[in-house]
């Protein structure tokens, strides 16, 4: 648990260039999926300022606000600013959800095929992100999968059209995220403890809180501030460092 924000984007960065040279190393590029929301700007904003073979680092969203990426809403428009724009990363290798099809079903199965022309991977099958970022809303939330929506019941695609307040949103679906091989959460503020008290309790419905359903076969790592985590702190069954 991290004393601070500041503290938790350090340590991420340190967890995320780790992740990326790893992939790097060992498969030759790292397919790297971006969160959304306030969290993960500043984290984007360090990535800038490293020295990374760009070429070798292929960047996804794990879900989209249905507007274009020139909208103060959008999740690629924020990782653009703080980050993709900001150095000379090839535009070949950015991969944001597209939203102009003005119809969210059209535009999840375009994004379902671009990811499947990507991995070369057919129908019924499932590729492995080498590292997926998360955030958690308050509700417990996590890519666009929303408590109590449809989204969550669907596992035979990789992208589904989820929905906040009757708004439709692009998202991965739960088992496309659990297959990946490093899941990072990244989780601030006291306005998160009601929700991670659910998401770790030892019985709790996860389609309440769906950020329970994500269970990765490869690494989870929850990362969080003193303000969010310090409500685990009385949780007997967890170990935090
Ligand atoms: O709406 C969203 O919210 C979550 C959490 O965002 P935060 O502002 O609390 O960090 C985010 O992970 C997701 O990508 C985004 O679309």
């Amino acid at each position: 648990m991290y004393q601070d924000k500041v503290a938790l984007v350090g340590g991420a960065l340190g967890l995320v260039l780790e992740q990326i040279k790893q992939a790097i190393a060992q498969r030759g590029q790292c397919s790297l999926v971006l969160a959304g929301g306030s969290t993960p700007k500043p984290l984007y904003e360090a990535l800038a300022q490293q020295d990374l073979p760009w070429e070798k680092l292929h960047i996804f969203w794990g879900d989209e606000r249905y507007v274009p990426p020139t909208h103060p809403d959008s999740n690629e428009g924020m990782a653009r600013e703080a980050w993709l724009d900001a150095v000379d990363f090839p535009a070949a290798n950015i991969h944001g959800m597209p939203t102009s099809a003005q119809d969210p079903q059209k535009d999840a199965s375009r994004y379902e095929a671009e990811l499947r022309e990507f991995f070369g991977v057919s129908a019924g099958e499932f590729p492995v992100f080498d590292l997926i970022l998360l955030g958690m809303g308050d509700d417990g939330h996590t890519a666009s999968l929303f408590p109590q929506t449809a989204a969550l019941e669907v596992c035979d695609r990789l992208i589904t059209v989820g929905e906040k307040s009757g708004q439709p949103r692009l998202t991965f679906t739960i088992p496309l995220i659990n297959q990946g091989r490093c899941v990072i959460f990244m989780v601030a503020g006291a306005n998160k403890q009601p929700a991670l008290q659910q998401v770790f309790a030892e019985t709790a419905d996860p389609v309440a809180y769906p950020s329970r359903f994500i269970q990765p076969q490869g690494e989870l790592w929850w990362l969080l501030d003193e303000a969010a985590g310090t409500v685990l702190k009385s949780f007997n069954n967890l170990v935090i460092e």
